[in-house]
């Protein structure tokens, strides 16, 4: 059967983005009803999904005049040995064949076309290897660890033969968030289409939230003595987790609710970020992900602390709405916002955001008073 029996999705083509947030509305008026629950949706009332945007006004940014500095921002930056054209990637997100029938070849596609990393999630509709092949830039792969170590092993070998050059342990999603029926999850342009890194013989890989991760099993030591790559610890909010996780061996930490998709009422990443870089002070990059979706968003998240941000379902609503090309426009509109975000808040350079520019007030302020 040819994926067109089943109805095709929107062919490539660039979008003209006014803003991010403006992307929502539009997918869901040409993509189907699942797909867009599926990405849009959130854990319990959605109060975290909805506190991710919100928290970032807490954070006001005090612009500085009079120093002289020029459009020509220098947006670059080198995280784990790789160097990005600007701080921010694709976050790893599964199942992109609920809004594309090219699934995540299509985004690894675009991201690539955008010069930025790509992070290939392990609940990919599509397999790592193919995944791979698809962008020239830099690409992560995203576990989520198994119990069964030998699957495991096999998808960080499989990773590490393919090329990706970091490997993201995801620890905040160890039972279904939110929808619950993931293993049945096929893409609705193709119903053929299901986990592509999927082994139904083991059962393993489709069973993503059957993970019991502790550091005394030693999950990062076995992930880097079996790849010799860097791990990132995505999905944490407390600054006595990152210690614990550099103490482990980690690289890097990823300061994320998972997009407010796994257990509602927790802070947003953004004001969780600031206890988590004191905590870390320098000893490894920390990266936050979370409701980012305009250039003062990422301004903000830099001056507090982080070195990248990642964004999710901006991404997809660009995958939704122009394929691999709508995937370059989102991400290159996001680039182009922070480019003037810097400009207008008088940062001549990335290294010159600090906490200086930002001024912290309402509830975030109050919760760090008390
Ligand atoms: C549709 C969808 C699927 C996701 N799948 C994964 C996943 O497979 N692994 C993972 O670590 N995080 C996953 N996430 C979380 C993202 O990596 C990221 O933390 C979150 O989307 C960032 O928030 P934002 O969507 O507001 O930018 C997913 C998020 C969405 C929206
Ligand atoms: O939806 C998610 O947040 C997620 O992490 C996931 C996990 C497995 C399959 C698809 C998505």
């Amino acid at each position: 059967m040819q994926a067109s029996d089943y109805g095709a999705s929107t062919a490539d083509q660039p979008l003209d983005i006014v803003s991010l947030d403006r992307l929502d509305a539009a997918v869901k008026e040409v993509i189907p009803e699942a797909g867009y629950e599926f990405v849009s949706g959130g854990a319990g009332d959605e109060w975290t999904l909805h506190e991710n945007r919100r928290a970032f006004d807490d954070f006001r940014i005090e612009p500085k005049r009079l120093r002289g500095v020029s459009p020509e921002v220098d947006l670059s930056i080198e995280l784990l040995g790789q160097s990005l054209p600007f701080p921010i990637f694709t976050a790893p997100m599964g199942a992109h064949g609920m809004v594309h029938e090219e699934a995540e070849v299509a985004t690894a596609r675009g991201t690539g076309m955008a010069g930025t990393l790509y992070c290939s999630s392990g609940a990919s509709h599509r397999t790592l290897e193919e995944i791979a092949e698809a962008t020239q830039g830099p690409k992560w792969f995203q576990l989520y660890w198994n119990n069964d170590t030998e699957v495991t092993r096999s998808l960080l070998d499989r990773a590490k033969a393919a090329g990706y050059s970091a490997i993201v342990l995801t620890a905040d999603a160890l039972g279904p968030g939110q929808p619950d029926d993931f293993k049945a999850m096929s893409s609705p342009f193709r119903p053929d289409m299901v986990f592509g890194n999927h082994d139904p013989e083991r059962g393993g890989s489709g069973n993503f939230f059957d993970q019991k991760l502790d550091l005394d099993t030693n999950a990062i030591k076995f992930i880097k003595d079996q790849t010799r790559l860097p791990v990132i610890v995505k999905g944490l909010l407390r600054a006595d987790d990152a210690d614990r996780s550099i103490s482990a061996g980690a690289d890097a930490i990823q300061v994320s609710n998972h997009g407010g998709r796994q257990i509602d009422g927790v802070p947003a990443s953004i004001a969780a970020l600031p206890d988590v870089v004191a905590t870390v002070n320098g000893r490894v990059p920390v990266i936050m992900d979370g409701g980012v979706r305009r250039g003062i968003d990422v301004v903000r998240a830099l001056a507090m602390g982080a070195d990248a941000v990642a964004v999710g379902r901006p991404v997809l609503y660009g995958l939704g709405l122009g394929g691999a090309q709508g995937v370059q426009s989102v991400l290159e509109h996001l680039r182009a916002e922070l480019q003037s975000a810097m400009l207008l808040s008088g940062a001549a350079k990335l290294a010159d955001l600090d906490p200086s520019f930002i001024n912290l007030v309402g509830a975030s302020a109050e919760a760090s008073r008390s």
